[in-house]
């Protein structure tokens, strides 16, 4: 999947994994973030237990994935407020605790995609001094999520 993201003067196009998050496809993980820009990871605002479950993704990103990989959580559902399990500053104290980009998202009502791209694209070094960028894209991944430009 790709997406392209107008960011100052430039275009950015993210090529995007989206990652199976079950605990059974774990292995696999690193053949998506390896070599990648930025990783999304995407918890359900409803179910407690993926906020858990992305606390691993982060620790295993910061073992195992690229030293200077962009990390940007996800509080995907945020249409669904009513049934809200994990509070939003729960989850910003500890996506700034960790230096990640933090935002609440809908992707049925496309709430706050864009500008999730748009904040990676903020982070990610330019195109003059990333060697990922260098004409072949970013790389991106989900849920839990890691995303690639080439964002995992
Ligand atoms: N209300 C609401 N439902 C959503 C949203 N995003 C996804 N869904 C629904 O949630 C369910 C799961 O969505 P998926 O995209 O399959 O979730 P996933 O995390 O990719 O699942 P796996 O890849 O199997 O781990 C589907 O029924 C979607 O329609 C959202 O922002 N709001």
């Amino acid at each position: 999947m790709t997406k392209t993201v107008q960011y100052q003067n430039e275009l950015h196009k993210f090529l995007i994994w989206d990652t199976a998050g079950q605990e059974r496809f774990r292995a696999l993980a690193p053949m998506y973030y390896r070599g990648s820009a930025a990783a999304i990871i995407v918890y359900d605002i409803t179910k407690e237990e993926t906020f858990s479950t992305l606390k691993n993704w982060v620790k295993e990103l910061r073992q195992h994935g690229p030293p200077n990989i962009v990390v940007a959580i996800a509080g995907n559902k945020c249409d669904l407020n009513d049934v809200r399990e994990v509070m939003e500053k729960d989850a910003k104290d500890y996506a700034d605790s960790i230096h990640a980009i933090f935002v609440e998202t809908s992707a049925k009502n496309a709430i706050n995609i864009n500008e999730l791209f748009i904040e990676i694209s903020r982070r990610i070094p330019s195109t003059d001094t990333n060697p990922a960028s260098s004409g072949k894209g970013f790389k991106l991944r989900r849920q839990p999520s890691v995303t690639k430009r080439s964002c995992c």
